[in-house]
């Protein structure tokens, strides 16, 4: 190879290889084609957003991330490791957590307590080890207590941490389905529409707390959102689905103003 080919090469190649790559996923149910050949990367500590109209597939791309569904075509890739090697109860342990769209709490439990469920993807000792109270058992649940209550306070939840979520208005709650996931110390955070439901001030209240769980816990996010302001505001890359194509990918900038997204979003709110 000539010496300044391999310079053009080396000059190419990314810095650091994507935290999360997509490449050619396909889903279908039935006859329909949820996901038609998508690929997309997700870059290290970026918050990435994923738009696209009612029914264009982003959801199921959700769930093929978090291993709720298979697919019969393309791979991912989380961190360089192919996910189909991995088992959908060991996806959280990997370093992926989400919330969901309809909200996915223990009404009857308190705030402190739903967020410390989170934390069993990160803990070692098993039911046998718990039931019969084995040594670190103790060790491993004062870590959990300290690290709930560390988001609780910087979730702003600490006047209800001892609230049952069901009591909560729904703005809480969705504060604490966030914290939930964040207790499993994730490196990639998927958020399914979480402006969903919220007042315009939560909306905005919304956008600076992603930012700040980018920053202070060094993650990346992804992000499903209808609300096209906050995906807008807060994305630094954002990939628009159509009928389970992609049909853009850049800045918010470059995609809001690409003629397919808007003909995709013609007629509807955005
Ligand atoms: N479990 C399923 N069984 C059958 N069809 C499904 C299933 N999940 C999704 N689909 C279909 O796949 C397509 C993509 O749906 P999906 O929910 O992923 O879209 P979406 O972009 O998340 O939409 P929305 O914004 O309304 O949540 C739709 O046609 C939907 O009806």
């Amino acid at each position: 190879m000539q010496v300044h080919e391999e310079a053009r090469l080396v000059a190419a190649a990314p810095a650091e290889a994507p935290l999360l790559s997509v490449r050619d996923l396909c889903v279908r149910f039935g006859g329909i084609t949820a996901l038609d050949g998508v690929s997309f990367d997700v870059q290290r500590g970026q918050v990435a957003g994923l738009i696209g109209p009612n029914g264009a597939g982003k959801t199921t791309l959700f769930n093929c991330l978090s291993r709720l569904y298979g697919y019969s075509e393309g791979r991912i890739r989380f961190d360089g490791q192919p996910l189909e090697s991995v088992a959908r109860h060991q996806v959280a342990g990997l370093g992926i957590g989400r919330t969901f769209q309809n909200l996915a709490l223990f009404g009857s439990m308190s705030v402190l307590d739903n967020i410390k469920v989170g934390r069993h993807a990160r803990t070692r000792k098993g039911f046998l080890a718990n039931a019969l109270r084995l040594p670190g058992v103790a060790a491993e649940e004062e870590d959990s207590s300290r690290r709930a209550r560390e988001l609780v306070r910087f979730l702003g939840l600490e006047p209800v941490a001892d609230t049952r979520v069901a009591e909560l208005p729904f703005g809480s709650r969705k504060r604490v389905e966030l914290g939930r996931a964040l207790a499993s110390e994730p490196r990639l955070l998927l958020l399914d529409e979480p402006a969903a439901g919220l007042n315009h001030e939560e909306v905005g209240a919304l956008g600076t707390l992603i930012r700040r769980i980018r920053d202070q816990f060094h993650l990346t996010v992804l992000l499903v959102e209808h609300h096209m302001g906050l995906v807008m505001s807060v994305s630094d890359h954002v990939v628009a689905l159509n009928f389970g194509r992609k049909i853009a990918e850049g800045t918010p900038a470059q995609v809001r103003a690409h003629p397919e997204v808007i003909q995709a979003y013609l007629g509807t709110e955005s």
